[in-house]
């Protein structure tokens, strides 16, 4: 995979505090909650994802993961708590082009080509005439940085499933956001494609030194993250690092790690609910 650097472009916007920023996480929240219907959600989470790492949010099928991400990226209602994005409040205008979000469905058009795609975003994203020159460059480096430019000419539709989740990645790479929030990227992928995608967010983390919060509830790709957020039932079972993760539960692999997380847990299940472990 090509992954350039960032290189501030007139159309990056102003970092609020840039002396202060680097020592600052890319997320921080405290006392998060999140109401959806009549459930409560997520209850009273406290974490920070640090920046320029890969950070991995792992849990079962609906302990609230996408909730927590669409929180992050501002699309969710009723959030109450502190929740603050690249020293912003979650949500503010101003985050909206220093962050790139995956959603679980590929956000493609079918009848479109892949660079077509990304012409049509990039155009919501930087209008007007003037700036022609810079989406042109910003969509040939995306469609570069997911290796696909063989495919710049190909319909969406015609491209296979993986293919056209690297499409949708390469839109939320548009603009080089500083924060890529990537749910489930590689849900149904085959492991060749699987591997060379974890290939490809440990590019941009390295290269550019972008922050990636990546979620899934396969356990086997916590191990290719720095840092884990382990979730069950609304609540931080774990924020920690595999190795320590796995040392301090004395496991073999982060997942015999959160089966022993779960099974304390559970023991302990008369303490008060709110029990995150450093
Ligand atoms: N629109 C909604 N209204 C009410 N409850 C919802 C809504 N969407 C999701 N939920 C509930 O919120 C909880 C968390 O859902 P969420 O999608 O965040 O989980 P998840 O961990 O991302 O699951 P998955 O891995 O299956 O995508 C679930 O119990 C779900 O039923």
């Amino acid at each position: 995979m090509n992954i350039s650097r960032h290189t501030p472009s007139p159309a990056d916007p102003p970092d609020p505090s840039p002396s202060s920023a680097p020592l600052r996480p890319a997320v921080r929240a405290e006392g998060l909650t999140v109401v959806r219907g009549p459930r409560t959600v997520l209850r009273g989470l406290d974490f920070a994802v640090p920046r320029g790492q890969i950070t991995g949010l792992l849990g079962p099928s609906g302990c609230g993961k996408s909730t927590l991400m669409r929180s992050t990226v501002g699309t969710q209602a009723k959030v109450a708590g502190t929740l603050e994005v690249l020293g912003r409040p979650a949500g503010d205008a101003a985050l909206r082009s220093r962050i790139g979000y995956v959603t679980q469905a590929p956000s493609v058009y079918d009848d479109l080509t892949v660079r077509q795609n990304l012409d049509y975003f990039a155009a919501v994203l930087d209008p007007g005439r003037a700036a022609a020159d810079r989406r042109r460059h910003h969509v040939t480096r995306a469609i570069a940085d997911v290796d696909l430019t063989s495919h710049a000419d190909s319909l969406a539709g015609n491209l296979s499933g993986g293919q056209r989740n690297r499409v949708s990645l390469a839109v939320a790479l548009l603009g080089t956001p500083e924060l890529l929030v990537l749910d489930e990227p590689t849900v149904g992928l085959d492991p060749v494609l699987r591997r060379d995608l974890w290939a490809l967010f440990h590019a941009i983390a390295a290269d550019r030194g972008a922050t990636l919060l990546v979620s899934s509830h396969v356990m086997d790709e916590a191990e290719r993250c720095h840092r884990l957020l382990l979730m069950r039932e609304g609540e931080i079972l774990a924020d920690d690092t595999p190795d320590a993760l796995r040392e301090r539960t004395g496991s073999e692999t982060v997942e015999a790690a959160f089966l022993h997380l779960v099974d304390e847990a559970n023991a302990t299940a008369d303490r008060p609910r709110k029990e995150t472990v450093r």
